[in-house]
């Protein structure tokens, strides 16, 4: 964990004066906008992708599939409304360099469909791509046939040399350190000529419902995947091979890049409407219904959207947030603020993320007078009056949202580099200022 240097000067983080009322439109998701990527570009005829997410992540993923052959053109879709991506299949091929910043998806995503293609393709990225895990995704693409070059320690840089196709068959990975393991294996797989069998063999499992994103994505564009909920043995996932489907695929609102909006009203006690939250989704951030209730809120799907409001109190939470990881930077700053300590368990995982989360979040929030103490997986929170001062990010979105939370209550948050909001929510400082009417 390194600070940054903050390229800017850092952002204060506005004051709400009172409760909160507004209606936010959050832009599309990360993880859906990826995925589909990747599936469009390995299917048999073009698709259409509206309303995708364009941040740091996502069009790193664009531009790495363009590196390799396939056509993603800016366009309407089939009804003539929308902002869209087209995507034209093509013969996969290197030599092609792919830069992964630090996004999780790509740099998971695109070994495995490198493999599929003719040629090398090297992968490179931000400092803290090469401390990330990616040793499941190496270690399961040679047992499954790839050539890949590493400097042997399991991460980034590496260099796949596609050969055009990959055998594919069962394998065994151990996931406990990342999903995404598991994710990247079964998004190719119906390329592979045997399809895959993945079987995870680590004690814990993170991120569940992104594998069920993974699974649903695969079946939306004719995909046959058995999976231990279909049945199927415990932590066992098999694809059939098989041609996918070109569909047209409207992108979800993003709803982990809600939560600090969420955050918002009940941090202050008022209202936020977030539209076009969907009915039924696999999105981990679905679960902030039911957790920001138990901290005080209160929500209802309508017509309009979630409306989501605050009762004016916050409380402590206990609760494990291992199939929903990516949640806890903007419950912690929740937590910071409430009436009584939580306990956030199950995210030992977190460390290996953007940053090592539960260090930044211990070290930022006690530095503005508060009392976090990490566990082996997670976070004590003894919420104490805070004062202001510079909220370091490390490079990390959801750090500087977690700031921007906490400013709300607390006068004189700065955020360093708030601009890394971009990977996932590139608009953040104009919809947070937005919702709060200035
Ligand atoms: O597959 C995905 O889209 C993701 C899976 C999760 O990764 P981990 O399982 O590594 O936590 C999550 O934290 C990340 O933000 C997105
Ligand atoms: C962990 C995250 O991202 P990544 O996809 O880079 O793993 C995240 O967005 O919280």
């Amino acid at each position: 964990m390194t600070v940054n240097p903050a390229q800017t000067a850092p952002w204060t983080a506005p004051h709400a004066s009172g409760a909160v009322d507004a209606t936010v439109h959050v832009p599309g998701s990360k993880s859906v906008t990826n995925r589909a990527l990747v599936l469009a570009a390995l299917a048999s005829e073009p698709g259409w992708l509206r309303r995708p997410l364009r941040s740091r992540d996502t069009l790193l993923m664009a531009s790495a599939l363009r590196a390799m052959g396939v056509g993603i053109e800016e366009g309407v879709g089939p009804d003539g409304s929308g902002e869209t991506w087209r995507v034209i299949p093509a013969a996969l091929h290197g030599p092609a360099t792919v830069d992964v910043g630090n996004a999780g998806t790509v740099m998971r995503f695109l070994p495995p469909v490198a493999a599929l293609a003719d040629g090398p393709i090297r992968f490179d990225g931000d400092p803290r791509s090469y401390e990330r895990p990616l040793n499941g995704v190496i270690d399961a693409l040679r047992i499954l046939g790839a050539r890949i070059d590493d400097d042997g320690r399991g991460a980034l840089p590496l260099t796949v040399h596609g050969g055009g196709a990959l055998d594919g068959g069962p394998v065994s990975i151990d996931a406990s350190s990342s999903s995404q393991f598991v994710s990247a294996l079964l998004l190719s797989a119906p390329r592979f000529n045997q399809g895959v069998e993945v079987r995870h063999t680590g004690s814990t499992l993170p991120s569940m419902p992104h594998i069920r994103m993974t699974v649903d994505m695969l079946r939306a564009v004719g995909a046959q995947v058995d999976t231990p909920e279909s049945g199927g043995e415990p932590d066992v996932w098999r694809v059939t091979p098989g041609a996918l489907l070109g569909r047209d695929l409207t992108v979800e609102p993003d709803l982990s890049n809600a939560q600090p909006f969420l955050a918002a009203a009940l941090v202050t006690g008022g209202k936020v409407v977030v539209p076009d939250w969907p009915a039924r989704t696999t999105q981990p951030g679905d679960r902030l219904r039911r957790i920001f209730t138990e901290m005080g809120g209160d929500c209802a799907l309508t017509e309009r959207g979630l409306e989501f409001t605050g009762s004016g109190a916050v409380h402590g939470i206990d609760v494990d947030l291992g199939e929903v990881g990516e949640l806890t930077p903007g419950i912690a700053a929740v937590a910071a603020l409430a009436d009584s300590p939580s306990t956030l368990r199950g995210v030992a995982h977190l460390r290996l993320h953007e940053t090592d989360r539960l260090a930044a979040l211990t070290k930022e929030i006690n530095e503005l007078g508060g009392d976090v103490t990490e566990t082996a997986d997670g976070l004590h929170i003894r919420p104490r009056p805070l004062h202001g001062g510079v909220f370091h990010t490390y490079d990390d979105h959801r750090m500087a949202t977690a700031g921007a939370i906490i400013g709300l209550a607390v006068e004189g948050v700065r955020i360093e580099n708030v601009a890394t909001t971009a990977k996932t929510l590139p608009d953040f400082p104009d919809l947070w200022t937005g919702m709060l009417g200035n």
